[in-house]
């Protein structure tokens, strides 16, 4: 008899485009969600969207509460679900970069609450998926999340955001060639489950965004219309796996590890871009496309060796030859680098 069965758990209202902060409020109504608003913002964004949000809802006739919070913890979940558990509290707005993002949408599935998410930067995929990715201790936790009922991205902000983060955002989707063969391989080796549409969904949108390199330029309100569109399918293919399978193989367990070792740890999608050029060459050897995720992710401006990561050498070894320990998700790193093969793979890619 056949028995399997999915939920997958996608967003009913996404909207993208300039200007379209003004109708978060006309997002949410939409939905019939009852209660009050809690807005979770952090300082940066806050100023540049959370603050006009609040007051959109406000004077909407509504009574939101704010939360800030400063990093992705569970204590900052913690402090979410402390205020979301209120009554009066309807549902959760997540105002910010990812980290804002990712605690606001577990706090949401904590208190069982409706989640709504306003990215303020095009920096990484989580905007639409249904997982959170939450440090502790040695290892790095990817959970199930509520996944947002709504999406408002502005391509005003994230264009006027810095642009090392929509070349993070860049980034974190180019590594999506390296996150899908690390899940094809683990369903190969280890009878991981794979889903074919998912999979191929990861990959063409990492294929697409490659494509439009050349329309990705700062100042340019249309690369961060293109880079939140990419953003929002690898989010749907996260969704259709219920896993960050097909945006997450060893390169990001690599990142992960870095979050925790380097003395000053730089942005996620910029780290993830380094790590795929290793497990790309890993994958495919010196031969190999190594030098077509270099190239692409130098086209967008996103950094392609340890210098420009702000890291030496040693860190970068230390990272590749651990990353395996950070959580039980098997990729081309298997049961762990040597340290000369790390050095080798670091040096002849030019990381080192
Ligand atoms: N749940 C998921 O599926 C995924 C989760 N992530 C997680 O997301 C996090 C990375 O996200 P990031 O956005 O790179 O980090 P982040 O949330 O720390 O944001 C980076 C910085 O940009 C600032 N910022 C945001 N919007 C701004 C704006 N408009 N103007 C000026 N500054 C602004 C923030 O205040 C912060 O200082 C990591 O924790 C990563 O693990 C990443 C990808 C997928
Ligand atoms: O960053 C992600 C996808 O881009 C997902 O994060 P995890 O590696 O924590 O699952
Ligand atoms: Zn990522």
């Amino acid at each position: 008899m056949f028995e399997k069965s999915t939920w997958i758990r996608l967003p009913r209202n996404v909207v993208v485009g300039h200007g379209v902060l003004d109708d978060t409020v006309a997002a949410v109504e939409e939905l019939h969600l009852a209660g009050d608003p809690l807005v979770v913002t952090s300082p940066t964004p806050a100023e540049v969207a959370g603050d006009r949000v609040v007051e959109a809802f406000a004077d909407a006739g509504l009574d939101p509460q704010v939360v800030r919070i400063e990093e992705a913890t569970f204590g900052a979940v913690e402090d979410v679900i402390e205020v979301a558990a209120d009554g009066d509290v309807g549902y959760l707005v997540g105002v910010g970069g990812g980290k804002v993002i990712d605690v606001t949408k577990m706090a949401a599935e904590d208190v069982d609450k409706g989640f709504v998410s306003v990215p303020t930067a095009a920096s990484h995929d989580g905007i639409v998926s249904a997982r959170a990715s939450i440090p502790e201790g040695d290892t790095r936790h990817s959970v199930a999340a509520e996944p947002p009922l709504a999406v408002v991205a502005d391509t005003e902000i994230l264009a006027d955001a810095p642009w090392e983060l929509t070349t993070a955002g860049c980034a974190d989707i180019i590594s999506n060639f390296t996150a899908v063969r690390d899940w094809e391989l683990a369903h190969r080796l280890k009878n991981v489950e794979y889903h074919e549409y998912a999979g191929a969904l990861s990959r063409m949108t990492a294929e697409m965004l490659v494509e439009n390199a050349d329309s990705i330029r700062p100042e340019l309100e249309e690369s961060a219309w293109i880079v939140t569109k990419a953003l929002v399918s690898s989010g749907v293919a996260m969704s259709i796996a219920g896993s960050s399978r097909p945006a997450s193989g060893a390169e990001h367990l690599f990142s992960h590890q870095l979050d925790r070792i380097a003395p000053n740890p730089t942005y996620h999608g910029h780290q993830v871009g380094v790590g795929s050029i290793m497990t790309e060459y890993l994958h495919s050897g010196p031969k190999g496309q190594w030098r077509d995720i270099r190239d692409a992710l130098a086209s967008i401006d996103a950094p392609t060796t340890a210098d420009e990561l702000g890291l030496d050498s040693e860190t970068v070894i230390e990272a590749l030859t651990t990353a395996h320990e950070i959580r039980d998700r098997y990729t081309i790193l298997g049961d762990g680098m040597s340290e000369e093969a790390a050095r080798e793979a670091a040096r002849v890619t030019g990381v080192i």
